[in-house]
């Protein structure tokens, strides 16, 4: 079985990569970053450590890598005979890579095995997107063939991975908990079981349930240690007023969670405890930077901040916290991360209320815009 995967960083080695690899999988990673790929060709291996009490390692084996752009045609070949493609490139990364993806699941032969398409994204249905960017690249006729034989399975991923900071550029230290989640219904190809990878029927409870959970909290804690000067999430979790907010903050998502998915209250309530332990973590330095990037995208309609805040009032409740923390995702000013250079410029150019509603795609009307400006 041979998998392609889309984006050699953080999660790619650390996490998708590694599962497949120990799933049976021989993984070909293709990116951006020419030394990343120089040196897996060179060593066609590398280690995961384990952020724990325990520790350990994991070697990974077995691994390739092609240059997203300038292995263009060789990246095609091995797409035209793969099993699974992977992504974990960023959400806005998935229309770049479309094209490519495009190209090699026409270049299949006529009698090869269906495939599938997984996107490892933190966001809501990124595989239907990714499909979507594909689609808008062949023909209707092409499409008809490659829709026929392609399986577009949404997921969700878990596992905190934070920036390396190694002498080797492909060693990677992760936390042990891991959670890979794939709607099963719309696999086509032999990836039904593969090992480490929980199947489900309707991904939309799982992913919501992370994103406005592991993903909200994280935001919590990353803009209101911003606020605070922090620079870690530890840090960030280790002050008291934050420490605060993430509890109240996820108190006010999973009111919604529960209310709209009948999740078991005492259930969730033990799932936010065990992602606060996670955030709390010794062996891991994850930086606020990091967890806070991208404040446009976290301020996106169906995102981790907005969205929960707008099913509460859908379902007649009015947020607290987490209107404090989308106010505080609005200061978020990192001179290295360009969204956050974005947005501030949009606040001095068009002011809070036009910011908002531009990034939060929600009316001027909307009682979350009002209750901001
Ligand atoms: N790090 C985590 O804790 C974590 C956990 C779960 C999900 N995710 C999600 O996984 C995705 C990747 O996150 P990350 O933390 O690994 O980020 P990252 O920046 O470490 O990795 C992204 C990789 O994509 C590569 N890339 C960019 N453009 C590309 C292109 N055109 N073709 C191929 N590769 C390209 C980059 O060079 C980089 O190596 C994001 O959607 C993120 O939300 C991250
Ligand atoms: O990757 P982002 O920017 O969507 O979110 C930052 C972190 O919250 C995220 O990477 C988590 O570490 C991860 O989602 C844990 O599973």
């Amino acid at each position: 079985m041979k998998a392609v995967h889309f984006g050699a960083g953080n999660i790619g080695r650390g996490f998708i990569g590694a599962l497949l690899s120990r799933a049976g999988y021989e993984v070909i990673f293709a990116d951006v970053n020419d030394a990343v790929i120089t040196e897996i060709n060179k060593r066609g291996e590398y280690t995961v450590t384990i952020a724990s009490e325990q520790g350990g390692q994991e070697h990974v084996t077995g691994v390739r890598g092609l240059h997203s752009n300038h292995d263009e045609d060789a990246l095609v070949k091995e797409i035209a005979t793969a099993d699974l493609i992977t992504t974990a490139v960023g959400p806005a990364v998935l229309k770049f890579i479309a094209p490519t993806l495009a190209k090699g699941l026409k270049a299949r032969a006529a009698d090869a095995k269906p495939l599938d398409v997984i996107a490892c994204e933190n966001a809501i249905r990124a595989t239907s997107m990714l499909k979507e960017y594909t689609k808008d690249q062949v023909s209707e006729d092409e499409w008809a063939e490659i829709s026929h034989k392609t399986g577009f399975a949404d997921a969700a991923v878990d596992r905190i991975v934070p920036n390396q900071k190694n002498e080797d550029i492909l060693a990677v230290s992760v936390e042990p908990f891991f959670e890979w989640v794939v709607e099963k219904p719309s696999l086509k190809g032999d990836n039904t079981a593969i090992e480490g990878v929980t199947y489900v029927d309707d991904l939309i409870p799982f992913i919501e349930r992370k994103l406005f959970t592991v993903n909200t909290g994280h935001a919590l804690a990353a803009y209101f240690g911003y606020e605070n000067g922090l620079t870690t999430i530890k840090e960030a979790m280790e002050d008291a007023e934050v420490y605060q907010k993430v509890q109240d903050g996820l108190n006010e998502t999973k009111q919604v969670l529960v209310e709209e998915y009948g999740f078991d209250q005492s259930e969730h309530e033990a799932y936010i405890t065990k992602i606060i332990g996670r955030f709390q973590n010794p062996y891991l330095s994850d930086e606020i930077v990091r967890v806070g990037r991208g404040p446009i995208r976290k301020l996106g309609f169906d995102d981790r901040l907005i969205k929960p805040a707008r099913m509460l009032f859908d379902q007649g409740h009015v947020p607290t916290v987490l209107l404090q923390v989308i106010e505080a995702a609005l200061h978020f000013d990192v001179a290295d991360d360009t969204e956050s250079q974005e947005l501030q410029k949009l606040l001095k150019e068009k002011g809070k209320k036009e910011t908002l509603i531009q990034v939060t795609g929600l009316q001027e009307n909307h009682p979350l815009i009002q209750a901001l400006i």
